[in-house]
């Protein structure tokens, strides 16, 4: 009898092969099975998976004749194989029983483990005598979290959880959206990075570092999963708006990831959260002695571009050309550049230039049901000119142009961009980055924010600066002078960095302004009336939009697949969200939002021609859910 546990690395592995073969030329990716002998105890034995590309070099191998040096049977270890001098490798055979059961975050269920299965997993005694079922399990747990005070042990509790037991904190996560998002993701995960050399206890992700030049390829190796279908990575260089974090950025990915998994639907063994450690500009860092990132200054040029080349090559070569890679939280100077190198010769998503800009679009389009007119009638002035405003802005514009058969030049004349130095004009051309170039119209420079929205006269204002409470009562104020309901999104996380808070808002625009924010605020009263904001993260669209991707075998990532995915959001704002002032709907819906989004998407992949899952499901919104990551307890034989 071969346990359960094991049995799905069965179907693909190599049982009883035998010939010779170098250490180096084989590496089995799991071992584990566990085989009733006559006494019912579990007898080991060996089952190898290993690697599609290794399996033809192994089939070689085997054919040649076999020379066992230290007699015996040849065995699938390579041992009898390998000549005296040769090193070899001291498997170990885990069963997925017992006490490695408990143990491992995979499969382990705690109190869950029924009574049938406590008896067949030799589980007896190292449990106490309850079983519960995994609904009070998330009702104790949530209980527990509950108690904390402080938000980072709140999200080192679910960082616990995820390593102890992981369908539990998925489930957890899932049927308590709303309140543990703010936990996993921002704004805490922008209070754990920063801490994150004091608070980690067992690394997450895989980190590459500069040492691991020339050999990425092996490093992607050591990681215990084979068939990775999402992979975000950072450099840490901007961690949300709190700058260079350095190898610290690691919680970026790790978060963005258990995202994809709790409001996608991606299994979690499929997800490769990635930190590229080139070293960090942060003094502070740098001078920290419990650092864990490399302590230097941050590798520039062509050793950078060198080091990402060899990863972009390797990540290809070892999954596929349809892994997705979500690049997240890199410096301006090098996310477009990334993006536009990469785009055409790999699966790549930039999360804050085009993510960020599908979610922004959706929010727009379902607040001007609120307040009137066309996408076209507005005009845009951002606080914030790099890669979640830039890449609004070009959004937008594509939109306008599509709707109105106006030429994008044209229609990026609606919109404009403050950066640090003031207004992007005209007059700033010749020193301005490439890609703030296309939103420098022709008008007299202008220094402060307050003074641009007086002189653009905005509908919508849009933060995407990185820097708190730059959105005064001055700003908010003159924003409601001139607009009925004037729209304002404060994107920058986390909450310190939010250009203004929704009670700021409400309140400087006299109940009228249609707010969102990057991270969550709480409801606010004003005269009487409560307001309820909308949380305008790209955490809406990236866990749908990768699931269009994955499900329709998609090869490239195309703008109109975030237009479809803005269009797939903006649709599952109700009346009733409306009326309430949300222009975004609630995340307890967000399984069922993603699959719509991913659908969309995926719809789009195949009418581009981008797709190569044929042939095209009738029904792409049923496929989508069925193809979902569910966190439910699986029975063990
Ligand atoms: N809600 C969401 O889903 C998302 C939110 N964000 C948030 O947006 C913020 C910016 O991210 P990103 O665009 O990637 O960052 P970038 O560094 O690419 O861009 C920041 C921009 O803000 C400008 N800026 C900085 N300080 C000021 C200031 N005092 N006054 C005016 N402009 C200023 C910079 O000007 P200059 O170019 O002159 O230096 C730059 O143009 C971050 O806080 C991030 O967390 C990002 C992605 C998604
Ligand atoms: C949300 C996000 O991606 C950011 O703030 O960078
Ligand atoms: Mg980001």
């Amino acid at each position: 009898m071969i346990s359960s546990i094991g049995t799905h690395f069965l179907n693909n592995s190599l049982c009883g092969f035998s010939g010779r073969l170098r250490q180096s030329q084989w590496r089995p990716s799991v071992v584990v099975s566990a085989a009733a002998s006559s006494n019912g105890r579990p007898e080991e034995r060996n089952v190898t998976v290993l690697a599609e590309s290794s399996l033809k070099e192994i089939r070689d191998a085997a054919a040649a004749p076999v020379v066992a040096v230290s007699g015996g049977v040849e065995d699938v270890y390579g041992e009898d194989s390998a000549t005296e001098d040769q090193s070899i490798t001291p498997w170990s055979v885990s069963v997925a029983s017992g006490y490695t059961l408990l143990r491992d975050p995979h499969f382990n269920k705690g109190l869950a483990f029924a009574e049938k299965e406590r008896d067949a997993l030799y589980l007896r005694g190292l449990l106490p005598p309850v079983t519960v079922s995994q609904d009070l399990q998330v009702k104790k747990l949530m209980h527990n979290i509950r108690q904390y005070q402080v938000p980072l042990q709140r999200y080192m509790a679910m960082m616990d959880l995820q390593e102890r037991n992981e369908r539990l904190f998925y489930k957890l996560l899932i049927d308590n959206v709303e309140e543990l998002l703010p936990v996993v993701y921002t704004p805490t995960v922008g209070e754990a990075c920063e801490k994150y050399g004091s608070i980690l206890r067992r690394p997450q992700g895989l980190f590459i570092s500069l040492k691991e030049k020339g050999k990425i390829l092996e490093v992607l190796k050591n990681w215990p999963e084979k068939k990775i279908q999402v992979i975000v990575v950072t450099d840490g260089e901007r961690i949300l708006g709190l700058g260079d974090l350095g190898c610290q950025g690691m919680g970026i990915p790790v978060g963005k990831l258990s995202l994809y998994t709790a409001l996608g639907g991606i299994r979690p063994s499929a997800c490769l959260p990635v930190t590229i450690d080139v070293g960090t500009n942060n003094e502070n860092l740098l001078n920290d002695e419990f650092y864990i990132g490399l302590r230097q200054r941050r590798a520039r040029g062509q050793e950078y571009a060198e080091l990402l080349n060899e990863f972009m090559s390797a990540v290809k070569q070892k999954y596929g050309e349809k892994v997705l890679i979500q690049f997240e939280d890199f410096a301006n100077h090098n996310a477009f550049d990334l993006l536009a190198k990469y785009g055409s010769t790999h699966l790549v998503f930039n999360d804050d230039i085009q993510g960020t800009a599908s979610v922004v679009l959706a929010g727009i389009m379902a607040a001007l049901k609120l307040v009137g007119g066309s996408l076209a009638e507005q005009k845009f002035l951002f606080l914030g000119a790099g890669e979640a405003g830039t890449g609004i802005a070009e959004l937008i514009a594509l939109e306008m142009s599509k709707q109105t058969d106006i030429p994008l030049e044209e229609t990026r004349k609606n919109i404009w961009l403050v950066d640090s130095k003031g207004l992007i004009v005209r007059s700033r051309f010749k020193t301005l980055q490439h890609f703030k170039k296309p939103w420098a119209h022709e008008h007299e420079p202008v220094r402060d924010i307050v003074d641009a929205v007086k002189a653009i006269r905005p509908t919508v204002l849009i933060g995407s600066s990185g820097v708190g409470r730059t959105f005064t009562k001055d700003v908010v104020e003159a924003m409601a002078s001139f607009n009925e309901k004037p729209v304002i999104f404060a994107l920058s996380n986390p909450t310190s960095q939010s250009e203004c808070t929704a009670e700021e808002a409400y309140k400087w625009s006299k109940g009228r302004a249609i707010y969102a924010s990057g991270s969550p605020f709480d409801a606010v009263t004003y005269n009487g009336k409560v307001y309820v904001s909308g949380q305008a993260n790209n955490a809406y669209i990236f866990p749908g939009l990768g699931l269009g991707l994955i499900i329709s075998g998609a090869i490239r990532v195309h703008d109109d697949m975030l237009l479809a995915a803005s269009e797939a959001l903006a649709a599952e704002v109700t009346q009733e969200n409306l009326d309430k002032g949300l222009i975004f709907p609630p995340f307890t819906n967000i399984r069922k939002i993603s699959s719509h989004i991913a659908a969309k998407v995926a719809a789009k992949a195949y009418e581009l021609g981008l797709a190569t899952r044929l042939p095209q499901p009738k029904d792409l919104v049923a496929y989508a859910e069925s193809c979902m990551y569910s966190p439910s307890y699986r029975t063990y034989r």
